[in-house]
């Protein structure tokens, strides 16, 4: 496996970085009157302006050399043929295929159709939905359900409580759905109490059954459930599992019929188009479910058929390439403008880093670029008025995505124009600046003295020349929330492709998780832990002490 440094292409772009190094956007928009249409491109009811980017036609012309000197043409169609792409697990990875299941007909994998499988399991979802809203799914003592609690983490967690914010404008009043994940005590006990054990429903989702917070929090439902009326016999009308562990499922006290299938192919943080969506499909209804899986199904065929030069992933994916590796960023910032999306940018944290968090080539080597970068950032206008501040004066460069819908939900007096008009002038002022000249004329004008001037004026300097996209939509919809989380998910696999690494995988964690049960073993009983590091013997002791 060759390291992204020994492409032809990397050494073209580390000599092409020199050039454009003296080379500020602004005056590529003063070249070139066509620049933002030229680099303005559309898939799946969204529109992307990178024409604030640090790049000129060479740049992007190199760009797309590397994608496919990094073989990307066959990575996409590995990804698309159901080849194991996730080596270390020798497994397909195939979220596309579950949102394929309503255009295609067919797709064999290991001698097994498994669209056939996507479409059962979408079918078993829509009659527990029907079941759940019409009323006929009654609790223990026969009333309706009112309430439906998701207890998960990671992958089986974040992606649909994010997703079923994002859908607000589109939930059914009839239902409340709820999110528990943290192994936090406060997080389920907070839940428990505002709920009525006769009417709510708890779904735990969970791919291996296995993780300790999702066990810990469904053990602490269903103690709480049997100690508040029910009895072990109506466990089944008021649970429900997502897993692949059907045993450990029924052992818990699950009817089979009420077990939604996962596959091996799906990783946790690509899982939300699978029955760990069930929470989504509960809130926003079925009809619903299908609009989010068809709009992530159509950046699916852009992202499979449209050439790289006007591909959003693939264009998203090396550019931050093109930031990470040749201009040292070290992390990526997502802006969404929209209340409902507020919460995105932790789920393509969550997405991006477990998957390219990675320091090993596919072949174990290790790799000698940086690779994923971390991502992060929060709701506009919110952040101008806290980390904006570093975005426009600080000494790290970060490229940041700006998402916004044309229209609102809630279009009240001014407040959508003034929302749009703040993301348009964030992206504005990262790019054009100021100038000391410019500064000082703004005090001057103000009536500030020379002293004043000169004291004042390199405080108010901000360099500009700061890349970022623009995202926009028309409204955010379930087919066009469903199409820019898979823009990101195929973002990641296209960067992952670049630096040659298995974005699949999550090796990682599991070392804090060994750790963490082994401490846990130290924390309730006498252990001889001398031979532990100084700190983890002093923080024992001190919890210790404290529950002595
Ligand atoms: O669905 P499960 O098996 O409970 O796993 C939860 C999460 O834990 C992880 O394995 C990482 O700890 C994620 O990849 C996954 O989404």
């Amino acid at each position: 496996m060759r390291s992204p440094t020994e492409l032809t292409t990397w050494k073209k772009l580390a000599d092409h970085q020199q050039e454009m190094n003296s080379i500020e956007m602004k005056s590529l928009f003063e070249a070139d009157p066509k620049r933002a249409e030229k680099y303005t491109t559309h898939a799946a009811g969204w529109t992307l302006d990178y024409a604030k980017n640090r790049a000129n036609e060479k740049t992007l012309s190199l760009l797309t050399d590397l994608v496919k000197e990094a073989g990307l043409e066959d990575t996409i169609k590995g990804m698309f043929s159901g080849a194991h792409i996730n080596n270390t697990e020798d497994r397909s990875v195939l979220h596309i295929a579950l949102r394929a299941s309503q255009a295609q007909e067919s797709l064999m994998v290991d001698g097994v159709n498994v669209l056939e499988e996507v479409r059962a399991t979408l079918k078993q979802m829509e009659k527990f939905v029907a079941q759940l809203h019409s009323g006929e799914w009654k609790g223990h003592t026969g009333k309706t359900i009112t309430d439906v609690v998701s207890i998960g983490i990671g992958g089986s967690y974040l992606g649909p409580k994010v997703v079923a914010e994002a859908l607000t404008p589109y939930k059914k009043d009839d239902i409340k759905v709820h999110f528990v994940a943290n192994i936090d005590g406060s997080d389920i006990t907070g839940k428990l109490k505002q709920l009525n054990p006769e009417t709510t429903v708890f779904v735990i989702s969970s791919k291996t059954f296995g993780t300790l917070e999702t066990l810990s929090n469904a053990n602490a439902a269903r103690d709480w459930f049997l100690s508040h009326g029910g009895s072990e016999a109506s466990v089944s009308k008021h649970f429900a599992a997502v897993s692949s562990n059907v045993k450990k499922a029924v052992a818990f006290g699950m009817a089979k019929e009420n077990i939604f299938p996962m596959w091996d192919w799906v990783g946790g943080r690509y899982s939300l188009w699978s029955a760990i969506g069930l929470p989504v499909a509960i809130a926003v209804g079925m009809d619903n479910f299908y609009e989010l899986l068809d709009g992530a199904h159509q950046m699916d065929e852009h992202f499979r058929t449209a050439p790289f030069e006007e591909n959003l992933p693939v264009i998203m994916g090396a550019l931050g390439v093109w930031y990470i590796n040749f201009h040292n960023a070290q992390t990526h910032a997502l802006i969404p403008y929209d209340h409902y999306l507020r919460a995105m940018p932790a789920h393509i944290q969550q997405l991006d880093m477990e998957s390219n968090g990675k320091a090993n080539l596919l072949n174990g080597d290790g790799v000698e670029t940086d690779t994923g970068p971390i991502i992060w950032g929060g709701a506009g206008t919110n952040g101008q008025h806290a980390y904006h501040q570093l975005l426009h004066q600080g000494t790290r460069l970060v490229p940041v995505d700006f998402i916004a819908p044309l229209a609102s939900h809630n279009p009240i007096g001014e407040h959508h124009t003034q929302l749009f008009a703040n993301c348009l002038s964030q992206s504005q002022a990262l790019m054009v600046g100021k100038t000391l000249e410019q500064a000082e004329q703004e005090l001057r004008d103000a009536g500030a003295t020379t002293d004043q001037v000169a004291k004042i004026a390199p405080h108010k300097v901000i360099k500009g020349n700061r890349p970022s996209n623009t995202l926009l939509t028309d409204k955010m919809t379930p087919a066009t929330v469903g199409a820019l989380i898979a823009l990101y998910e195929h973002r990641t696999f296209v960067q992952g492709t670049i630096w040659g690494i298995n974005s699949f995988d999550q090796w990682g964690v599991e070392l804090g998780k060994v750790l963490g049960t082994d401490i846990f073993n130290r924390l309730v009983s006498d252990s001889d832990n001398s031979a532990l590091d100084a700190s983890t013997q002093a923080l024992i002791k001190a919890f210790k002490k404290a529950q002595a």
